[in-house]
């Protein structure tokens, strides 16, 4: 099966600096796939590269199969900003929409707006910050998209707006099918809703691939601080941390423990993430990395 989104060796540079740097992802179809990372770590350039608003200064993208720029219609972005026209009202910005999309549904958003409960007559820039981001989405959507991409589609939103936003995004992947890729700081919420992960840091892909088989690949290992160097020089150690005479060892690895002394435990996936972005050089282990060594 065609991967829905594929990046092969890609980079950006503006001016000296790499934003991004020999990044390589897959995200197969169907699936709902987290980007994390630290600020600065290159998430907005990575989605704004894989719907064709960026051209890569080196590799490429390619959506379902084929360069970016020849399928622009299957994919739909939401940026960070949100960009609605605070003037308008929400029924203009639904116009808006179809003027500029062959395979809009308007039948669809108006149904979505209606269960929402937001009036279109409403003005873009009188509405909630959750509504407008259900607005933001409404439109993305609206225009029938294989691939949606969301940069932090959750930011300043209250726990509230951001559980109603992540439903309905949900109701919408279970009816139609599409595959979705958003990033997001809080890496605790998207536990439960995302089942594909991509973390960048520095510029680089650190860990990509299935939440599950990633999760169930790691544990927490707690066991006196006397043997921790001694354990983690066996075991490919992502992250240390401890206190007093305990320590405590994340590592990725389920075999049997070689110390009788130690004790595992399954790991989350916030856990786990964080492990990773406190190890951003973690390719120049020892052992494989997850993602392409640097
Ligand atoms: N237009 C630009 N010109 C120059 N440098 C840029 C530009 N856009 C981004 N950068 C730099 O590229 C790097 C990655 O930025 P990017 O916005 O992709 O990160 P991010 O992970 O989305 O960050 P955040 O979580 O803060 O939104 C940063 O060092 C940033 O300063």
């Amino acid at each position: 099966m065609r991967a829905a989104l594929e990046a092969t060796g890609l980079g950006m540079r503006y001016r000296r600096t790499w934003a991004l740097r020999d990044c390589s992802v897959t995200v197969p179809p169907g699936r709902v796939a987290a980007l994390a990372g630290p600020n600065g770590a290159g998430k907005t350039t990575l989605l704004q590269l894989a719907v064709g608003m960026l051209s890569p200064t080196a590799g490429e993208v390619r959506i379902f199969g084929a360069p970016v720029r020849e399928h622009m219609e299957r994919v739909a972005f939401m940026a960070q900003s949100k960009p609605l026209y605070p003037g308008f009202r929400v029924e203009e910005m639904l116009r808006f929409g179809r003027g500029l999309n062959p395979r809009w549904d308007e039948a669809s958003a108006r149904r979505r707006l209606a269960e929402l409960g937001i009036p279109p007559e409403r003005k873009v820039g009188r509405l909630s910050g959750g509504q407008r981001t259900q607005v933001a989405l409404t439109v993305a959507l609206a225009k029938r998209p294989d691939l949606l991409v969301l940069d932090e589609p959750l930011a300043d939103l209250d726990p509230l707006a951001r559980d109603e936003v992540m439903r309905s995004l949900m109701a919408a992947v279970a009816e139609t099918g599409l595959t979705v890729l958003l990033s997001s700081h809080v890496v605790s919420e998207l536990e439960g809703i995302c089942d594909w992960l991509i973390v960048v840091n520095g510029g680089r892909v650190q860990v990509s691939g299935d939440i599950d088989d990633l999760v169930a690949g790691h544990r927490l290992l707690t066991g006196p601080a006397g043997t921790a160097d001694a354990l983690a020089a066996r075991l490919p150690v992502i992250s240390r941390g401890g206190t007093g005479r305990q320590a405590t060892l994340l590592v990725r690895d389920t075999g049997p423990l070689p110390d009788p002394r130690w004790s595992a435990r399954p790991v989350n996936l916030e856990e786990m993430v964080l492990a990773y972005l406190r190890a951003p050089d973690l390719a120049a282990f020892p052992r494989p990395a997850l993602a392409p060594a640097r």
